[in-house]
C-alpha cells in the first residue's frame, strides 16, 4: 500500500481532549501526529488492542510513558482515525464503551457511547411515559440512531434525561431528538435533516470508511488535514472548532455555486459570521485564478471587520487571502469616494445639528411640528426615497409613518428640507446615507468597484442606500451577493427590503437554526423578549421566530432588582467575585450599560469596589490576554461574545431608553424606537456563552419580567 494513499482523520473530540492535556504532553502529541500523518504503519507506532473495549477496532497508541492516543483502525482500507488523547487510565476509560462505526442507514461515520449493559428495550413500566413513545424503532433508526442506543432513547422521559443522553448520542441524532422534543413533527425533522444532505441511503457498505468520511455528518466530526502545516495550525487553536467542523447545514451554503444573490437568516449565535467567512474562503479558492476582481467581505461595524480579517487570515493561504478585502461598508465608501475626487466630508450628526436648527426657521409659524418630527420625516421618508423636490414629496406614500400629512402641510414643511439640503451642500457635508448614494451614482456612471463577489455580514443594519449600493457594486450573476443577517438584532438602521433595492433572492434563501453560543435557557429568555413583535426577514416578510435550538444547557438568566444604585453595584461586584473564585479570572466577563453616562457612573462605582476594568473602546479590539472585567455600552458588544454577560442599570427609564424617538408624537416612531431597544437587549443577552445577569435599581425595566433574584 502506498503511504500517500493513507488517510488520517482526526475527530473534534480529539482536538478538545488535546486542549485539556498539559503543555508538555501537547508538544509530544504534536511530534507523534507529524510522524503518524507521514506513516501510521511505521514500526515505531505501538498499537495496542484494548481488551475491555466494546469496539474491536479501537486501539491505543503510545504518546509517552503515561499518555495514550485512541485510534480506530478499520479491518480493511487505509483510513486511520484519531479519536481521543489523555492520560493512560482516562484514555482507556473513555474508549471502554465507545463505538465508532458507519451508520447503516445514512452511511456516515458516528461515534457514540453504549451503556454497560445495552437494553434493546426500555423497561415495561417506563414505556408509556417515554418522550419518544409515539415513534417506532424504524423511525428512530431512519434518523441515524445507532441500533445499540434504541433502549436508551426509549428510557428518555424528561428534558434532563434528554440532556444527559447528549453525552452518549451522535450529535446529529441528538439534534433531531431536540427538534422532536420541541414539538416539530417527525416529517418536518426529516425535511430539516434532508436539507442538510442527511438522509437514508441504499446499500451502505459499513466497512468503507473512505467513502463514509465524505458524508456531511462525518465531515462535521472529522478533520482530514491536507498538509502538515494545516494540522499544526489546528493544534494551535484546538478549541476553535468552527475553523473546520462546519455543520452540514452550514457547509451546504458554503460549498456551492449559487445562481444569484443568497440570503441567510439565523438567530444569534447560529454561525452566520462563520458561514460568511467560510464562504469567502471557498470563493477565493474556487475563483478564476487570473481574475483581477476581488472578493469583498463587508460588515456594518468596524470592530467586526477587524475580527473577521484576523480570523480569515488564520484559516487561509496567503495567496487566497490576498483575493479578499475585508472592510466595513462606510469605510469602503469613503475610500472609493476619495479616489473619485468627491470632495465632501461625512457628518455623523455633529455639524448637521446646527444646520437643522437654522433650517427650522423656514417652518411656517402656524405649524406646530417639532424638530424631532421633521428629522424623523427626513430619515424615514425623504432620505431613503431620495426625494429631492416638492412634487415627488407630495406624491409619496410615506410608508412607515403613523401621522398623516396633508398636501398643504407637506408644502409647509418642504422649505425646511430644501434649506437643510442647501446648507449641507454649501458646507460640503454629507450624511452617511448620502455618501452611499453618491458612491452608487459614480458606479452607475461606469466607475467599477473592482469586486466580483460580495459577502455581507450584519445585513440587518444596512439601510436602503446600503443595499442599493451593494447591488451596484457587483454585476448580477452567479455568486454575486451572499447576505447574512438577523433582524432580531437590528439596532441601527430602519427596515429595508432587499427586493426593493434590486436584490432578488427568490429561491435562494435559507435559515441557520442551531445556536452554538448561548445556552437553551438564555436563548429562550431572549426569544421571549421578541414574542409579540414583528421581526422581518430583510425582504419585507416576517421572519419565523420558531424552529431554533441550542444544544448547550446552562443556568436561567439571573435578574436582580436592588433598592438603590449602590446596592446594585454591590451585587454586581459580588457576582463578579464569585465568578473569579470559580474561574480564576474575569477576562471573559462583560458589563454593559445602555448609555455613555451610565457607563461612566457604573465604571466609577465598580472601580471603587476594587474591580479592575478593561474598557471596550470604539476602535480597539478586545485583547483577551489583558486582565480585567470588560465594560462598555450595549452597542459596543454587537457581534462579540463573552462567557458571562452582566447587563446593568436596567431601570425603567433606561430600557427602553426615554429618548427623543420614544417621546415622538408619531406612534410609529415610538414603536420603532422601542423595537430597536428590544433588539439591543436581545443582542446583549445573546452575547453570553455561559451566564447572564441583569440588574437595575428602584423601578426596573418592565422587560426584565418577574423572575427576581
Ligand atoms: N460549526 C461550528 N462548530 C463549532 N462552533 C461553531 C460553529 N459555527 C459557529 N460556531 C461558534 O458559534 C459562535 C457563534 O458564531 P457566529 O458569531 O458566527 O454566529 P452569528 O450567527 O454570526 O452570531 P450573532 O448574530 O449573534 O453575532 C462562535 O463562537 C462560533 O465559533
Amino acid at each position: 500500500m502506498a503511504i500517500n494513499d493513507i488517510q488520517v482523520a482526526i475527530s473534534d473530540d480529539f482536538f478538545s481532549a488535546f486542549a485539556r492535556i498539559p503543555q508538555k504532553q501537547q508538544t509530544k502529541v504534536q511530534h507523534f501526529l507529524t510522524k503518524f500523518q507521514q506513516d501510521p504503519t511505521a514500526s515505531g507506532i505501538n498499537y495496542e488492542k484494548l481488551h475491555q473495549c466494546r469496539d474491536p477496532r479501537i486501539r491505543s497508541v503510545r504518546i509517552d510513558q503515561t499518555y495514550r492516543g485512541i485510534v480506530l483502525q478499520p479491518k480493511s482500507g487505509n483510513v486511520y482515525m484519531l479519536l481521543w488523547v489523555d492520560h493512560h487510565d482516562r484514555a482507556y476509560e473513555w474508549a471502554k464503551n465507545r463505538i465508532c462505526d458507519i451508520n447503516p442507514q445514512l452511511g456516515a461515520v458516528q461515534i457514540y457511547r453504549v451503556t454497560e449493559k445495552e437494553e434493546p428495550q426500555a423497561p415495561e413500566d417506563k414505556k408509556d411515559a417515554a418522550m419518544f413513545s409515539s415513534l417506532r424503532d424504524k423511525d428512530l433508526l431512519r434518523l441515524g440512531l445507532p441500533e445499540k442506543l434504541l433502549g436508551d432513547v426509549r428510557s428518555i422521559e424528561t428534558e434532563p434525561d434528554l440532556k444527559d443522553f447528549a453525552q452518549s448520542c451522535p450529535e446529529h441524532v441528538y439534534e433531531a431528538l431536540v427538534w422532536l422534543s420541541q414539538g416539530e413533527s417527525y416529517d418536518d425533522v426529516l425535511s430539516i435533516i434532508a436539507e442538510q444532505g442527511v438522509q437514508e441511503k441504499e446499500g451502505v457498505d459499513t466497512e468503507d470508511f473512505t467513502s463514509a468520511l465524505d458524508h456531511p455528518v462525518s465531515r462535521h466530526k472529522f478533520y482530514i488535514a491536507p498538509t502538515e502545516k494545516a494540522l499544526l495550525d489546528m493544534l494551535h487553536a484546538p478549541l476553535e472548532n468552527w475553523r473546520t467542523f462546519l455543520h452540514p447545514s452550514q457547509r451546504r451554503l458554503v460549498e456551492k455555486s449559487w445562481s444569484g444573490p443568497v440570503r441567510v437568516l439565523g438567530g444569534a449565535g447560529t454561525g452566520k459570521t462563520v458561514v460568511a467567512m467560510h464562504r469567502a474562503k471557498w470563493l477565493a479558492e474556487h475563483m478564476e485564478r487570473k481574475s483581477s476582481k476581488k472578493i469583498l467581505f463587508t460588515t456594518f461595524t468596524k470592530n467586526l471587520a477587524a475580527d473577521i480579517q484576523a480570523n480569515l487570515e488564520k484559516i487561509m493561504d496567503k495567496e487566497d487571502f490576498d483575493r479578499i478585502k475585508v472592510i466595513n461598508l462606510d469605510r469602503w465608501v469613503m475610500e472609493f469616494l476619495s479616489d473619485q475626487g468627491h470632495g465632501f466630508t461625512v457628518d455623523y450628526g455633529e455639524k448637521s445639528k446646527e444646520l437643522w436648527q437654522q433650517s427650522l426657521e423656514m417652518l411656517p409659524s402656524e405649524m406646530e411640528l417639532s424638530l424631532g418630527f421633521l428629522k424623523e420625516e427626513w430619515d424615514e421618508v425623504i432620505q431613503p426615497l431620495e426625494i429631492s423636490d416638492l412634487d415627488s414629496y407630495i406624491r409619496t406614500e410615506r410608508r412607515g409613518r403613523g401621522l398623516a400629512l396633508s398636501r398643504q402641510e407637506r408644502e409647509g414643511i418642504w422649505p425646511v428640507f430644501e434649506r437643510y439640503m442647501g446648507l449641507m451642500d454649501q458646507e460640503k457635508l454629507r450624511e452617511p446615507a448620502d455618501m452611499m448614494r453618491d458612491a452608487r451614482l459614480y458606479l452607475e456612471k461606469g466607475n467599477p468597484s473592482g469586486f466580483g463577489h460580495i459577502i455581507v455580514d450584519e445585513a440587518q443594519d444596512m439601510g436602503v442606500q446600503a443595499f442599493r449600493l451593494l447591488r451596484a457594486m457587483v454585476s448580477e450573476g452567479p455568486d454575486d451577493l451572499f447576505i447574512v443577517g438577523d433582524a432580531h438584532q437590528r439596532i441601527y438602521s430602519v427596515q429595508a427590503a432587499l427586493s426593493q433595492c434590486g436584490i432578488r433572492i427568490v429561491g435562494r434563501s435559507t435559515r441557520l437554526r442551531i445556536n452554538y453560543r448561548t445556552s437553551e435557557e438564555t436563548r429562550r429568555w431572549a426569544m421571549a423578549l421578541m414574542k409579540d413583535v414583528f421581526v422581518d426577514d430583510l425582504d419585507g416578510g416576517e421572519d419565523q421566530q420558531e424552529g431554533y435550538i441550542s444544544l448547550i444547557h446552562g443556568t436561567e438568566p439571573q435578574i436582580l432588582a436592588a433598592d438603590n444604585p449602590e446596592a446594585e453595584c454591590d451585587a454586581i461586584a459580588d457576582h463578579l467575585r464569585l465568578i473569579e473564585r470559580n474561574e480564576g479570572a474575569l477576562n471573559a466577563c462583560c458589563v454593559v450599560l445602555r448609555t455613555h453616562k451610565l457607563l461612566q457612573q457604573y465604571s466609577g462605582e465598580l472601580e471603587k469596589r476594587g474591580l479592575v476594568l478593561y474598557p471596550l473602546l470604539p476602535s480597539k479590539p478586545d485583547d483577551r490576554e489583558e486582565p480585567g472585567v470588560r465594560i462598555g455600552t450595549m452597542h459596543r458588544v454587537k457581534g462579540l461574545e463573552f462567557d458571562h454577560m452582566l447587563i446593568c442599570g436596567m431601570n425603567e427609564d433606561a430600557m427602553p431608553l426615554m429618548s427623543h424617538a420614544m417621546k415622538s408624537e408619531d406612534p410609529e416612531i415610538r414603536k420603532k424606537a422601542e423595537m430597536r431597544d428590544r433588539a439591543l437587549l436581545f443582542m446583549a443577552v445573546t452575547r453570553a456563552k455561559k451566564s447572564v445577569f441583569l440588574s437595575g435599581s428602584g423601578k426596573i425595566s418592565p422587560w426584565l419580567g418577574e423572575n427576581l433574584a
